[in-house]
């Protein structure tokens, strides 16, 4: 269990708020690794082994294992084992459905005992409302992470519509926040939205934001740093594909380090600067 204290410490110590984003892709791991009883695995414990004092965070992205049934399904529960109990182990799972259905979406990431899994945090869709976010809640000091300004392009199609209290994704934010404090949500904003950065502190002002979308979509670090970063910190940001596939071939974990050291060194001048560390 990671706890807003235990997160916090761990970005002080590690200078970073980095999370490894794990979306495991059968088709462009190394070719050698196609001879292991699980590549998705064993592509997987190396690049944890490669990254983990460089960073607080995973995140498994499901689609990326489900899309292999059964075998996809044990590939996440071994990964999960072999995740660092020192690192908030994020399931990018994006659900969201009525009260019912969603005991059993958090029975299947949070309770160990039923599904061989027990993530710290799982990302949900909000637009069911509460009764479809409150059954991850009722687990104790696990964190829900609410999608609020994605960072697709279609973002624009419903997250910027007017509410007459301002921006869909604002009323969301304003709303969840009745549902629980900063020590149990976190929303996620694009990193290709930096500018929205300012307007979104106003609404939460202490809470973690979790921030997909650097490397390979293009967001900048800086920006969402300038705009976003609080004096706990109160990001971590994502990397995926500009991490895991820093390489195809042999020295991919090497490849993978690499690229996330020049991250956490760029992370640390900015903890710095913003006086968090
Ligand atoms: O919830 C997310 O993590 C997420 C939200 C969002 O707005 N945008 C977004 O890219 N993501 C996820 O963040 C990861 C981004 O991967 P890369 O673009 O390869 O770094 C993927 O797993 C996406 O599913």
């Amino acid at each position: 269990m990671i706890s807003r204290a235990r997160l916090i410490e761990q970005i002080k110590q590690k200078k970073s708020f980095l999370c490894v984003g794990l979306d495991t892709d059968i088709d462009k791991i190394p070719e050698f690794l196609k001879d292991y009883p699980d590549p998705i695995l064993e592509f997987n414990k190396r690049i944890i082994d490669a990254t983990k004092d460089l960073c607080v965070a995973y995140k498994p992205n499901a689609a990326f294992y489900e899309a292999y049934g059964i075998k996809g399904l044990q590939s996440l529960i071994n990964t999960w084992k072999y995740l660092p109990s020192e690192c908030l182990n994020i399931i990018d799972a994006k659900r969201g459905d009525i009260g019912n259905t969603s005991d059993k979406y958090a029975r299947a990431f949070f309770d160990e005992k039923a599904s061989g899994m027990s993530f710290d945090a799982i990302t949900i869709t909000p637009y069911m409302g509460n009764d479809s976010v409150t059954p991850y809640l009722a687990y104790e000091g696990k964190w829900v992470i609410l999608l609020a300004l994605t960072s697709s392009v279609g973002s624009k199609d419903f997250q910027y519509l007017q509410t007459g209290d301002g921006y869909l994704y604002e009323t969301v934010i304003k709303k969840a926040n009745t549902w629980a404090g900063a020590d149990r949500i976190m929303y996620v904003v694009g990193a290709t939205k930096s500018t929205e950065f300012t307007n979104i502190r106003k609404f939460a002002p202490d809470n973690f934001l979790l921030v997909p979308g650097v490397g390979a979509q293009g967001g900048s670090l800086e920006d969402v740093c300038r705009y976003g970063i609080t004096k706990d910190c109160g990001l971590i940001v994502n990397a995926s594909r500009s991490i895991i596939y820093a390489s195809n071939g042999m020295d991919f974990a090497e490849a993978a380090r690499t690229e996330a050291q020049n991250i956490q060194q760029q992370m640390q001048a900015e903890l710095e600067k913003a006086g968090v560390i």
